[in-house]
């Protein structure tokens, strides 16, 4: 029976020890948290159901126009509420996946796991694992390195829990922030800018570069950027933050070119660091590429033999349906099932703001930018009736398709459920079905996926048709 020993529980670790175990294998996952990784206990689950919450709030901005009143006290945030909901939905989920995993018979051991190998080369590998100073010496045939990421710390704004906060601590804050400011404005940033906004409190974001998401659509950025200058919400640009003071009543955010905005909370959001560097890699030979991370190919093996690594210890693109991927394909791979390499041009992102930002696929910019050619065409949601019918003005759907054969390439949606909205692009992507094919499937009428045929329709030419 192959021996597979797992390091980290997130959704690489996991869903990596549920594939192995449906096939067989004596699987043993380390943990030194909880299981469901930084992403079920500290990241992404707790982030989006604190978003859930705002949405909550969020629901009533609008209702005046709908003709639905309601006094300023219907929306009034109940924060240890908030906060307990985040928390106890964070801790039954790891519960129910520690219990699935069990139940298939993969062994979990809580604490920290280290490569132990005496010399490299060899063909099986030793983990060694540290549990409040206990240790166990574990022998494997394959090895999956599935240790995540730690939000990256800036020198001279280390959180303290207290006024400089990581996206971990916001949930043990006792009210409301009275003014955040957040530092960086990449996807974690503007969620937690957008949330917070949608919740009443006054945000200022820090944003190093000349807009909001850089590695997102500029369209969708301009979006909501408007959005937030709508509700208040300040985007300081070009502000690369040096230091950040907690003053004993609030912040000091000194910036790099000599400005100093004051706020009474910061939250970094800075992105993070793989954790790399403790786990003994030495030992086996494995050398971190850039950024600390660890290079894998596209079913996951790493330079040493029976040695895999998934999810953000690798770098490859930092989701949650990335990271299990890539630790489903890496088992798959080592017990000698038929496996497809890890096609990333198909993945499907959201971004939890209001309104959502989702993407599937070749972007904007590659086809701007003369890399891919195609066909493309942005249709503003106010011209959709399902949208006036509920007051929505902002937001639109992208499409982008092959120039000779229409065959689907990637799309942008923005609107509030465009993490729902996403699928059909998404299926089209991966499937290579063709603008014809979106265009002659009924959609609902009325409705916003409507915008999405109508999109296939308008990108049809008349040789398409033919
Ligand atoms: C604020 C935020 C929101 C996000 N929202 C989304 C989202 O909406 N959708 C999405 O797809 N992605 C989202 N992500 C990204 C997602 O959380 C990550 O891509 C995902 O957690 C990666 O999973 P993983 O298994 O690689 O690592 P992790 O979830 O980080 O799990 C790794 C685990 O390994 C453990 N570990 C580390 N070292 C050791 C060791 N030596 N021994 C034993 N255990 C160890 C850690 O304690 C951790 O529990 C978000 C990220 C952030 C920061
Ligand atoms: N909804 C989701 O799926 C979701 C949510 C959050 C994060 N994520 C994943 O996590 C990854 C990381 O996202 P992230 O936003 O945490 O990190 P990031 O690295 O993408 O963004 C951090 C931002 O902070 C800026 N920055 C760095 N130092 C700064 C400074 N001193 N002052 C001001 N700005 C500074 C950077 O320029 C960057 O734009 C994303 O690529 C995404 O894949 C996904």
């Amino acid at each position: 029976m192959t021996r597979i020993v797992i390091m980290g529980g997130g959704p690489a670790g996991y869903e990596a020890a549920l594939v192995a175990a449906q096939h067989g294998a004596e699987v043993t996952v380390v943990e030194s948290d909880g299981v469901g990784g930084a992403c079920v206990l500290y990241d992404c689950v707790p982030s989006k159901t604190f978003i859930a919450s705002a949405g909550g709030r969020s629901a009533f901005r609008n209702a005046g126009e709908l003709g639905i009143h309601t006094d300023d006290n219907a929306a009034e945030v109940d924060l240890p509420v908030v906060h307990g909901r985040v928390k106890g939905l964070a801790l039954a989920q790891s519960a129910d996946i520690r219990a699935r995993l069990q139940r298939e018979g993969v062994r979990i051991v809580n604490g920290t796991a280290k490569f132990c190998d005496d010399t490299r080369g060899l063909a099986q590998h030793r983990v060694v694992v540290d549990s409040n100073g206990e240790t166990e010496t574990l022998s494997a045939d394959v090895v999956l390195i599935a240790t995540g990421a730690t939000p990256r710390v800036l020198p001279g704004a280390e959180p303290d829990g207290k006024r400089v906060l990581d996206w971990r601590q916001i949930y043990d804050l006792p009210e409301l922030p009275e003014h955040l400011a957040v530092i960086g404005s990449g996807v974690t940033g503007v969620e937690f800018a957008s949330a917070y906004t949608e919740l009443g409190v006054k945000v200022t974001m820090v944003s190093s570069r000349d807009r909001v998401l850089p590695h997102e659509d500029a369209d969708a950025a301009a979006v909501l950027e408007d959005v937030f200058a709508e509700r208040g919400t300040t985007v300081v640009k070009h502000a690369r933050a040096d230091k950040v003071e907690n003053v004993g009543d609030g912040v000091k955010i000194h910036l790099e070119d000599g400005r100093v905005i004051e706020a009474s909370h910061a939250l970094m959001a800075v992105g993070s660091v793989p954790n790399t560097t403790d786990i003994g890699l030495d030992k086996i030979g494995i050398e971190l590429g850039r950024g600390g991370y660890i290079p894998v190919d596209r079913v996951s093996r790493t330079n040493v033999s029976g040695v895999y690594a998934a999810g953000d210890c690798t770098g490859l693109m930092l989701l949650a349906s990335v990271a299990a991927m890539q630790g489903r394909i890496a088992m798959w791979h080592a017990l000698g099932e038929g496996v497809s390499p890890i096609k990333l041009k198909t993945v499907a992102a959201n971004v939890f703001t209001n309104p959502e930002i989702a993407n599937v696929g070749i972007s904007q910019h590659a086809i701007d930018s003369g890399k891919v050619p195609a066909r493309t065409i942005m249709l503003p949601l106010a011209t959709n009736p399902r949208a006036k019918m509920e007051g929505l003005r902002r937001g639109f759907v992208k499409l982008f398709c092959r120039p000779a054969t229409g065959v689907v390439i990637g799309g942008v949606v923005v609107a509030p459920n465009a993490s729902e909205l996403i699928l059909p692009i998404a299926l089209s992507v991966q499937n290579q079905l063709t603008v014809e094919d979106l265009a002659t499937t009924f959609s609902v009428y009325p409705s916003l996926s409507g915008s999405i045929t109508e999109s296939g329709r308008q990108l049809m030419r008349h040789d398409d048709l033919d």
